[in-house]
């Protein structure tokens, strides 16, 4: 609504004495206005409101009409400070725009946009007074944010970070902020996690002081708090006002499976206007869809894990072991690093199942897991490729440094049987097969060269080491 539109209607009204428009008239002009539109007499009582301004305040006419416009105001010095200075007899103020907060018939207050304008009779004396308001954040902007929100967490080709970010901003935009984070809050440590500033300043992974962010109070309160004008509050002392000069601050509990993980807040060094109830209801949205997304994540992240772990022994699978060995033969091609697999195979396995059973061969294999990668160094890798066939990935190595490795796992596999009860004790003993990898060859032939030498190891006697001729 410009100020023009409101100067045409205020030379229809002005026609006549207020109290002398009728409702029908007023009615006719902004009964299907969607901002609020109220009409009050020299008094300052309310004679006219439209359906939009019903909505808006939550009053019906009959609640309100014949009473002062004071029960409108969240504040009465507001309502004194206005009627010194526009809505008087003596008032001369062209029609302009203020920001006032008013508060609702259920006692909810919200900062409404408002273009007063007084109205004149033909002679010029003031008859009256009319407001067009409307809610400094509106209804259709929290309905549009929680249509972004909708598209971003339905949106199927983005990344979990891809939607944290582009909800962080949908926040930011929405409030008209700078500074949106996602923490991580153990303790006192405040890690963020995810973040988007607009100043380009503060980056993931920064650390502070939880008792030094606004974050402190969303916890102590546990649920939303909002700051929209830090210097004239009565969080004025705080360390985060002290330290960073920030104005405004809205901010909500993160939970994760029903426990604190940590905050979504909003942050700006310039006040702003106050937060509203919708605002508050949005955060709570948006904590919640933030929730969501990171247990989906985890959830996955613990899945995708638990696909890669050998159940029984806790090593790497198969896939696992066979990812890794092409991740690190490849580092071993780009930097020419030495690289020796040892190809294990636990000698007369069937046999101990069968005379112990099932369960003391779980156990041994339990324990030559153990050993073995208690024995590597913490770049030598080792993961359970079949039943009692295991492989051993030594970096740096060359061939007789595997060689000697694999003496050492048979030596201490001798030292250390596996105990079944109180008196039963069986030892285990290797065969594997040694090769080391030639940088013009296939993981294939790798394995291939290693698994031959490990069978040359059983055809020979078992428990012993073998070394694989060099690849041809
Ligand atoms: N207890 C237990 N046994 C397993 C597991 N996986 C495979 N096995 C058994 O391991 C045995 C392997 O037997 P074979 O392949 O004949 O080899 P071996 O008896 O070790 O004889 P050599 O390899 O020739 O020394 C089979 O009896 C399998 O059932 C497991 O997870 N737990």
């Amino acid at each position: 609504m410009n100020e023009l539109k409101l100067d045409n209607m205020q030379s229809m009204i002005a026609a006549d004495e207020v109290s002398a428009i009728s409702s029908a008239l007023l009615s006719e002009i902004f009964h299907g206005f969607e901002e609020a539109i109220l009409v009050a007499d020299t008094n300052r009582r309310l004679v006219y409101m439209n359906l939009a301004a019903e909505r808006l305040f939550g009053y019906s006419k009959q609640q309100l009409y014949g009473k002062v416009s004071q029960i409108l105001y969240a504040d009465e010095n507001d309502f004194s400070e206005q009627g010194r200075h526009r809505y008087n007899l003596a008032s001369e103020k062209p029609t302009e725009n203020y920001r006032i907060l008013y508060r609702r018939s259920d006692g909810e207050i919200f900062l409404g946009v408002t273009t007063g304008t007084i109205m004149h009779s033909s002679d010029g004396a003031v008859i009256g007074f009319l407001g067009l308001i409307r809610p400094a954040r509106s209804a259709d902007q929290s309905l549009d944010a929680l249509q972004k929100i909708h598209n971003v967490t339905s949106d199927l080709s983005l990344s979990y970070e891809q939607k944290i970010e582009s909800l962080l901003t949908i926040g930011l935009n929405h409030f008209g902020l700078e500074t949106a984070i996602m923490s991580h809050i153990e303790g006192n440590e405040y890690t963020v996690e995810n973040c988007v500033d607009f100043n380009g300043q503060l980056k993931p992974k920064t650390q502070f002081d939880l008792e030094g962010t606004y974050c402190v109070h969303t916890l102590k309160e546990n649920k939303t708090v909002g700051f929209h004008f830090v210097g004239k509050s009565q969080i004025q002392n705080h360390p985060c006002y002290k330290n960073f000069q920030l104005e405004s601050y809205i901010g909500t509990p993160l939970k994760l499976d029903g426990k604190l993980y940590g905050t979504v807040n909003f942050t700006s060094s310039s006040p702003v206007d106050p937060f509203c109830k919708d605002d508050y209801i949005l955060m709570q949205l948006l904590s919640d869809t933030f929730s969501y997304l990171l247990y989906k994540k985890i959830s996955e992240e613990e899945l995708e894990a638990l696909a890669r772990i050998d159940e029984l022994t806790s090593l790497p699978n198969r896939r696992a072991t066979f990812e890794r060995l092409h991740q690190l033969i490849d580092q071993s091609n780009r930097f020419f690093k030495k690289l020796c697999v040892l190809s294990i195979d636990l000698d007369h396995f069937k046999s101990i199942n069968d005379k112990y059973g099932h369960a003391a061969g779980d156990q041994a294999l339990v324990e030559f897991a153990q050993i073995a990668s208690g024995i590597g160094r913490k770049t030598d890798f080792c993961g359970r490729i079949g039943g009692e066939e295991f492989i051993f990935v030594l970096i740096g190595a060359n061939i007789e440094r595997a060689e000697e490795f694999g003496n050492k796992l048979r030596h201490t596999l001798a030292l250390h049987p596996v105990k079944l009860n109180s008196e039963e004790f069986i030892t285990i003993t290797i065969s594997a097969g040694v090769a080391m990898f030639d940088n013009n060859e296939s993981i294939e032939s790798l394995l291939a060269r290693a698994d031959e030498a490990m069978y040359n190891a059983k055809q020979q006697g078992r428990d012993r080491v073998m070394i694989a001729p060099p690849s041809p």
